[in-house]
């Protein structure tokens, strides 16, 4: 039984361009964020795979990023599940802000802290913990269950949400996950055990 799971974060958007905090904002994708999206998809057809459902978060970015996906696999048409749960992480003040101008406003370390910190949450947003803790409840209940069964299974989803699922997943430490940068549009390819652990794992950033 094959139990694959891929996960991909959505391509460029118009704030990733910006260098703005995003959020639960819904900015769409910009050019290279579509081109990006083509490109995963293009990656994966190379690979010959192809899914029985996908799950993606309430932001169009996301959305986006995994109907163009699909449309380059020649599955347009897959069973998508959207579910906020899988949102990127909530950057609460910060949300709109331009990165730089924090910097300048709050000091390096304490922007670095509020971004890659595993349990300092920006004011009124959520820390990658909380984060985790809507994600796993969400991906151990609807997504874990489907993969053991042996359905495959694609998530398009964020940098910071898909972090709470990898450090689960690969059992990283809070030290490990906050050191890994997700590519934008390269999908990560897991094959999993009948417990869910990781059989295998193949990074499709180039
Ligand atoms: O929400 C955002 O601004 C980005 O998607 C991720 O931001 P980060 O690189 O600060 O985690």
């Amino acid at each position: 039984m094959e139990r694959l799971l891929v996960l991909v974060r959505h391509g460029q958007s118009e704030w990733n361009l910006k260098n703005l905090f995003t959020g639960w904002k819904d900015p769409d994708l910009t050019e290279r964020g579509v081109a990006e999206a083509r490109a995963a998809g293009g990656k994966l057809k190379d690979l010959k795979l192809t899914f029985d459902v996908a799950y993606t978060s309430a932001l169009s970015r996301a959305q986006r990023t995994l109907a163009l996906l699909l449309e380059e696999l020649g599955q347009p048409d897959l069973e998508t599940i959207r579910d906020e749960a899988l949102n990127e992480r909530d950057y609460g003040d910060l949300t709109g802000m331009n990165k730089d101008e924090a910097r300048e406003k709050f000091g390096e370390e304490q922007v670095h802290v509020w971004r890659r910190s595993f349990d300092v949450p920006p004011p009124g947003g959520e820390s990658l913990e909380m984060t985790a803790e809507r994600v796993l409840p969400y991906y151990r209940s609807e997504i874990l269950p489907r993969v053991i069964a042996g359905e495959r299974v694609i998530v398009a989803a964020h940098g910071n949400s898909l972090r709470a699922l990898i450090m689960d997943l690969e059992g990283l430490s809070p030290e490990e996950i906050l050191k890994r940068e997700l590519g934008t549009g390269a999908p990560i390819v897991y094959r999993l055990s009948d417990d869910g652990s990781i059989a295998s794992v193949q990074d499709l950033k180039d």
